[in-house]
């Protein structure tokens, strides 16, 4: 425990990494990267494919070892360059995609297995592992073998062995992978919530936003083996630091449009010569003399608004519509309620609640004619852009 400001004591955190790189085949896979994940938080590692999720978990595990960096577990460091604590030594938990159940073994001595290893005595352990099953709701698998057992199960009896073992923290690689649609979502409100119950800090790699969202407290996203962008799901998702990090953290349209800081709480967009006041940030500086790249999610965009689109597509989702507009700079995704109402190619009306304006890429040049005003859709009687038409703010959010 250490003092804190006011003097109070805290925890340490459960993970900390501090410049951490992993080499593969003397290739860098995890780069100069920076993580904390404090005592009793979970936080997730979404990426892509390959983005570095699993070296770093086994980075942390004591898998593999560090080209560079530091990590420290509970406030004891345990791998550097030169020297790594044993993995059978690391206070971590470990749930892999596909976990190989010992197929000698009954499900309650699987469980019972690492609570023995503590120094429990057997019945004891065996007792301890039946209660740690019922409360996941298994309790009537104790006496049956891993051939026995259907997938989710086996994934219910791995979580309860990895949560049977006293740790720091517990890692998790894509642990609902192999899980149908219809079980992924249960299975991951449940373990997030007994996860929280245990109060040990967890780290849960996985490439789905919906997942990420779902189980952590922080996202931690991570693309070719460097950190984008931690924050809480909610702020990852509204105001992303990066197009990348936005198309990984949810649906994301992008509109090239003129924007500048509005007078309030928001931006002043001139999409197709209709100039509006949308609520929204921006995660950088506005480009002063091109257009800036606006994100739009598809629960920020309502039909009925200012702007005009043509309908290209029309995607029914059950409980709502995806709605794609074609507009002036680019392509909208609205998200509306009920079935699909409006036939492909019809001009539809639609307008923001919010806005998020992405910086301008790296080394970015200009599109051709993008220092013009955007003015393409409304045209005058002479045939030139007609000029923009303020709407005011209150006319874009719908009652
Ligand atoms: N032991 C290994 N064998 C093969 N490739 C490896 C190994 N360790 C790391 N790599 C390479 O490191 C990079 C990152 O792989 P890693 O498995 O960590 O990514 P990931 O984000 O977990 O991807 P996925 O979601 O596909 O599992 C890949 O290019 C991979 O080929």
């Amino acid at each position: 425990m250490f003092p804190d400001r006011t003097g109070a004591r805290r925890l340490p955190p459960a993970l900390v990494c501090r410049g951490v790189g992993v080499l593969h085949r003397g290739t860098a896979v995890v780069r100069d990267l920076d993580l904390t994940v404090e005592a009793g938080e979970i936080v997730a590692l979404l990426g892509p494919s390959r983005a570095g999720k699993s070296t770093l978990l086994h980075a942390v595990a004591g898998l593999v070892g560090l080209s560079t960096g530091e990590i420290w577990l509970a406030g004891r460091p345990v791998a550097n360059p030169q020297v790594g604590l044993a993995p059978e030594r690391r206070p971590v938990g470990m749930m892999f995609q596909d976990d190989a159940l010992w197929p000698h073994l009954e499900v309650i001595d699987t469980v019972a297995h690492p609570i023995r290893r503590e120094g429990v005595r057997p019945e004891s352990a065996r007792a301890e592992a039946l209660q740690l099953l019922e409360w996941f709701g298994v309790g009537h698998l104790a006496g049956r073998r891993p051939t026995d057992l259907s997938v989710v199960e086996r994934r219910w009896v791995g979580l309860a062995r990895l949560l049977a073992r006293s740790a720091e923290i517990h890692l998790y690689d894509e642990p609902s992978a192999q899980l149908d649609t219809h079980l992924r979502v249960r299975f991951q409100a449940q373990l997030a919530a007994r996860q929280r119950a245990t109060g040990t800090a967890a780290l849960y790699a996985t490439h789905d936003y919906a997942e990420a969202f779902t189980v952590a407290d922080r996202v931690a996203v991570l693309s070719g083996g460097r950190i984008s962008q931690v924050g809480t799901p909610a702020a990852v998702y509204a105001e992303p630091a990066t197009l990348a990090v936005a198309r990984l953290t949810g649906p994301a349209s992008v509109v090239r449009a003129r924007v500048s800081a509005g007078s309030g709480d928001g931006l002043d967009i001139e999409v197709g010569g209709v100039l509006a006041c949308v609520p929204g940030g921006a995660a950088g500086p506005l480009p002063r003399d091109e257009p800036a790249r606006l994100l739009v999610r598809p629960d920020w965009a309502h039909l009925g608004g200012p702007f005009q689109g043509r309908l290209r597509s029309a995607c029914y989702l059950g409980p709502h519509t995806d709605y794609l507009l074609e507009v002036p700079g680019g392509e909208v995704l609205v998200r509306e309620p009920g079935p699909p109402l409006h036939p492909s190619g019809a001009t539809l009306s639609w307008g923001l609640r919010r806005t998020w304006a992405l910086p301008a890429e790296a080394g970015a040049t200009p599109e051709p004619g993008s220092a013009k005003p955007v003015v393409t859709g409304l045209l005058g009687g002479d045939g030139r852009p007609a000029p923009a038409t303020r709407v005011p703010p209150t006319d874009l959010t719908p009652a």
